[in-house]
């Protein structure tokens, strides 16, 4: 067994109920074309970090997505892959709301749970450039779980993983990764979610 398909395997083990972990969903062009899109659009600079939001604007402050906040299809190369999370089985209808979130060394998320009532319970985010850690915390109990995501990879949160568990991505500018302390670089994120409109 690869290095690599070890990692994998052993982050596997350390998702919590409901989420999955795919390394190498993005290959090393793909990346390429994705990065160079995104940076054609313009970011909203009004968090600690930048994003750009697809499909539908979430609001932060209000924590929701109401229908007025429609923006428009998906740009072709979100659609092309939010078509590979349903063939690939991970989606039953093809995502319909994107966000970009671009993570310098030292920012990061602070723990959540992905609005309930305004998203699917499918949630997936692919990540690029940089590898990081996302911590998982049970809700009402002390579990916690740290997975790297690698770069290129997909990740799955569905379940009590996306209800009963907070997830987060520490701000730092380094990991422990396999014993080591991992400086970061730039990250990027893509992640895909299904509104569901009252
Ligand atoms: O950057 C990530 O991989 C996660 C982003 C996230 O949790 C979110 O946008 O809700
Ligand atoms: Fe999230």
């Amino acid at each position: 067994m690869s290095l690599k398909s070890k990692i994998a395997t052993t982050e596997e083990l350390r998702l919590p109920p409901g989420a999955r972990y795919l390394a190498g969903f993005i290959d090393l062009s793909m990346q390429d074309v994705l990065i160079a899109a995104v940076d054609q659009r313009p970011w909203i600079e009004d968090l600690k970090r930048r994003v750009q939001h697809y499909g539908y604007r979430y609001d932060y402050r209000a924590r929701t997505v109401t229908p007025d906040a429609y923006l428009g299809l998906l740009p072709q190369w979100a659609s092309d892959l939010a078509g590979r999370l349903v063939s690939n089985g991970w989606f039953e209808k093809p995502p319909d709301q994107l966000i970009v979130n671009e993570y310098l060394p030292g920012q990061g998320i602070s723990a959540h749970v992905d609005c309930v009532p305004c998203f699917g319970d499918v949630i997936v985010s692919i990540s690029l450039l940089s590898a990081c850690e996302m911590v998982f915390k049970e809700r009402g109990t002390d579990q916690r779980r740290a997975v790297v995501l690698e770069p290129r990879s997909a990740l799955l949160i569905a379940g009590p993983a996306r209800s009963d568990w907070t997830h987060e991505i520490p701000a730092r500018k380094s990991d422990p990764i396999d014993g080591q302390r991992v400086p970061r670089s730039r990250r990027l994120s893509l992640t895909f979610r299904t509104v569901e409109v009252s």
